[in-house]
């Protein structure tokens, strides 16, 4: 950014807006796991538009900021201003911002978001395209929010000194545009909500089917340990009540055995935490030849049940009575008959094979997982699945900071790992156990990506339906505008178009306003074309005026007006060009002098009138006279007349002068003023000669002066010619 072209307004609106979306990232909308909705950006985008990329990048110092406080992650700096920069000059060269922001994310946002997850955060390869892919479309999102702010907000077109369009676009292509915009963004926000509920219904339902299955499976747990402390109490309590000598405890187990099939193996001990009886038998058999004998003193359930006199439910370990499982020890006490002195124990080891029917029996076993632990958490049971061992503690994290959901997230295996690996729900039992009922958090997980993936695909379908449809409205509108606009200007030599406008497109479904349009536009053609025809007539009419007047004028310069002959100018103007083609042709030319005789005595006699009559009648014997076209008659002063006869015959001009000489003198002249009549002849003096004799004409009008002289010297009414030969 120039120093000097900084704006302050214009740093100013970059500055609050990039606040804005830096407050908008920090708290991104959450749509499921680690699908989060940005909209700050769009702020960025608004600026980009108004004012250029280094401002753009400017906002987007801020908003990417944002991002980072919420993510941690200083990726967002790199892939966010590129992308600021990449609208901004986009903007400058009139490309749609909107295209150009679908442009970025398939150029670059996307391989470098692909390359930071994959190369950076380590997120399994399998979950990079779409954590990609959405953000792509999240962009796609703000950008078409930020573009419809500065749509909507009329105060932002009028910001002095904004980027302006270099190119006027076509009313379709902004309609077209502002369409696909509006579709975009209303599918898009749809779908994003669409997502976000379903997603919420599914996460409510396995939340309520772990809770339900815990509920069953923890009640079924703490009936079958009740059930089989009590089944131990009973046969503790029957041997102390009945008083039975400890060599019958044996019979006693023998006899219970079929009834309690929950405990793999059953014995007594005495006072010395010795065994003595059990069951099957054939365990204690095993047990009576092993080289140690097998003493449970140290035992828990001994001690609790011996000492405290308890009925206790131990916590899972391995057995060293009648063999060496893993095992669940009940033990209650057996007292001396009627007292309260304790001389054994009964024990029982619970069948743990019984969880894994539970487990088997729970109606979501495909999906689901049960973990039984004892209050000092340890293993009890765990579905095979899960590949955790009974008796081992149980290790787990709970939570994720990547992945929000509404759901309780654990990892077992992998503890490190931002990914959860389970969803669960736990319960913790009336004895102190705890019971975790677990489904893999993945399936959700690829739910999700499914559900988002196909409303991707969806959107870009109906972007291009928007696309097809946005150009059907518009042609519907633009394209009568164009015709009409066509149609209603001018022809390229700039008149009018007479011809009646018919199309298909002006029909009964053109908008009304388009008709209406069209009419005025066609009253107003015929008014014009009126007008113009009015025009052309005026201008027809005053042409030939100004012709006729030309002419006059052209007349008057040119010709004598009393006898309509050529004047003196014309003719010596003339001469240049007549002596020039004749000399081209070696033609001769003649040129004459007449002068009448005694005009003045005319005048004084018969008056000024009859002078001038004099003069008409002379000019006019002098046409009929000499009618060939290329002869020049001229009167050249007074009573003075010239003749300019080119390509003419000299044997024959003298021979021709003395004809109308004679023709002159015969012709009677009434005086119009008193009628009457009388006649006038004419001295004539010529010279003939070669056109080269010269080029001017006072060189041929002196020798012709000289003989008109001698022709008035020899008494006038004749002709003296000059035959020059050169
Ligand atoms: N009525 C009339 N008279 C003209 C016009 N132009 C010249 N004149 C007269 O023509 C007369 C010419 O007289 P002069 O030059 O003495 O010649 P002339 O009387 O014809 O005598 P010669 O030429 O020697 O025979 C003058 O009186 C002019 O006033 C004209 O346009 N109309």
């Amino acid at each position: 950014m120039r120093v000097s072209a900084l704006n302050i307004a214009h740093l100013k609106l970059a500055t609050f807006l990039g606040l804005l979306g830096l407050v908008l990232n920090i708290y991104p909308i959450p749509l499921f796991a680690n699908v989060q909705l940005i909209l700050g950006n769009a702020a960025v985008v608004i600026v980009a538009i108004l004012l250029g990329p280094w401002y753009a990048l400017f906002t987007a110092l801020f908003t990417a900021t944002g991002l980072m406080l919420a993510w941690s992650s200083a990726h967002v700096y790199l892939v966010f201003l590129l992308e600021a920069l990449w609208l901004g000059f986009a903007r400058r060269r009139d490309f749609p911002i909107l295209y150009a922001s679908i442009c970025y994310w398939l150029l670059l946002g996307l391989p470098l978001m692909g390359l930071y997850l994959w190369l950076i955060t380590g997120m399994p390869t399998y979950h990079i395209p779409f954590t990609t892919v959405k953000q792509a479309f999240n962009g796609i999102f703000y950008t078409t929010l930020g573009e419809l702010c500065v749509v909507a907000l009329p105060s932002l077109w009028h910001l002095k000194d904004k980027l302006v369009n270099h190119t006027r676009r076509t009313m379709s292509a902004q309609l077209s545009y502002l369409f696909i915009l509006i579709t975009t963004i209303s599918l898009l926000t749809s779908s994003l909500v669409f997502n976000h509920y379903f997603m919420d219904k599914q996460q409510v339902l396995i939340n309520q089917n772990l809770n339900d299955t815990g509920i069953s499976l923890g009640h079924a747990t703490e009936t079958y340990i009740s059930t089989n402390t009590r089944t131990i109490a009973s046969i503790g309590k029957f041997i102390s009540v009945s008083g039975l000598p400890f060599e019958q405890w044996q019979l006693v187990l023998d006899s219970v055995q079929g009834l309690t099939p929950s405990f793999t193996t059953m014995f007594i001990a005495n006072e010395d935490g010795d065994i003595v009886a059990g069951s099957p038998l054939e365990k204690l058999n095993q047990v009576k030849l092993l080289p140690q004998k097998v003493n449970v003193l140290d035992r828990d359930y001994f001690i609790q049940a011996f000492i405290h006199h308890n009925t206790f439910v131990s916590p899972v370990f391995i057995g060293r009575g009648l063999g060496k499982d893993i095992i669940i020890a009940i033990s209650a006490p057996i007292f001396k008959e009627e007292s309260k002195t304790a001389i054994g124990i009964v024990e029982g080891s619970l069948d743990l094979s019984y969880f894994s029917n539970i487990d088997k029996q729970n109606q979501h076993h495909e999906t689901q997982s049960i973990i039984l632990l004892d209050e000092k958490k340890n293993i009890v049971y765990a579905s095979e699945r899960l590949g955790l061992q009974p008796l081992t503690p149980f290790n787990y994290v709970t939570g994720s900071t990547e992945y929000r959901t509404r759901l309780q997230l654990m990892n077992i295996n992998q503890e490190d790992t931002e990914t959860p690996e389970y969803i669960y729900a736990h319960h913790k039992l009336k004895n102190g156990w705890h019971l975790y009922v677990v489904e893999p958090f993945v399936p959700l997980l690829t739910l999700a990506q499914e559900q988002y993936t196909k409303t991707i695909v969806l959107l870009l379908l109906s972007m291009v339906g928007a696309i097809i449809i946005a150009k059907a409205i518009s042609r519907l509108t633009t394209t009568p505008l164009a015709l009409l606009a066509q149609h209603f200007s001018q022809k390229k030599d700039g008149s009018i178009n007479e011809e009646k406008f018919e199309h298909e497109l002006l029909d009964n479904s053109t908008p009304k306003e388009i008709y209406s349009l069209y009419e005025s536009l066609e009253a107003n053609q015929q008014a014009l074309l009126s007008y113009q025809l009015e025009l052309e007539d005026k201008v027809k009419q005053r042409t030939m005026d100004l012709e006729i007047a030309n002419r006059k004028l052209k007349d008057m310069a040119e010709r004598d007006s009393l006898t309509n002959l050529y004047n003196r100018r014309y003719t010596e103007k003339q001469f240049l060009k007549i002596q020039d083609l004749c000399e081209r042709g070696q033609d001769a030319i003649a040129v004459v002098l007449l002068d009448l005789d005694f005009f003045k005595k005319v005048n004084d006699t018969y008056g000024h009138l009859a002078g001038d009559e004099c003069l008409r009648v002379m000019a006019e014997v002098l046409t009929s006279h000499f009618k060939r076209d290329v002869d020049l008659l001229c009167r050249y002063g007074g009573e003075e007349f010239v003749l300019i006869l080119p390509m003419c015959n000299t044997l024959k001009v003298e021979q021709h002068l003395n004809g109308f000489r004679e023709k002159l003198a015969s012709v009677v002249i009434t005086n119009p003023a008193d009628q009457v009549t009388f006649s006038v002849t004419v001295s004539i003096g010529a010279i003939i000669a070669d056109a080269a004799y010269s080029s001017t004409l006072e060189v041929w009008l002196k020798q012709a002066d000289e003989n008109l002289y001698k022709a008035k010297e020899q008494g006038r009414n004749c002709v003296i010619c000059t035959l020059v030969t050169v």
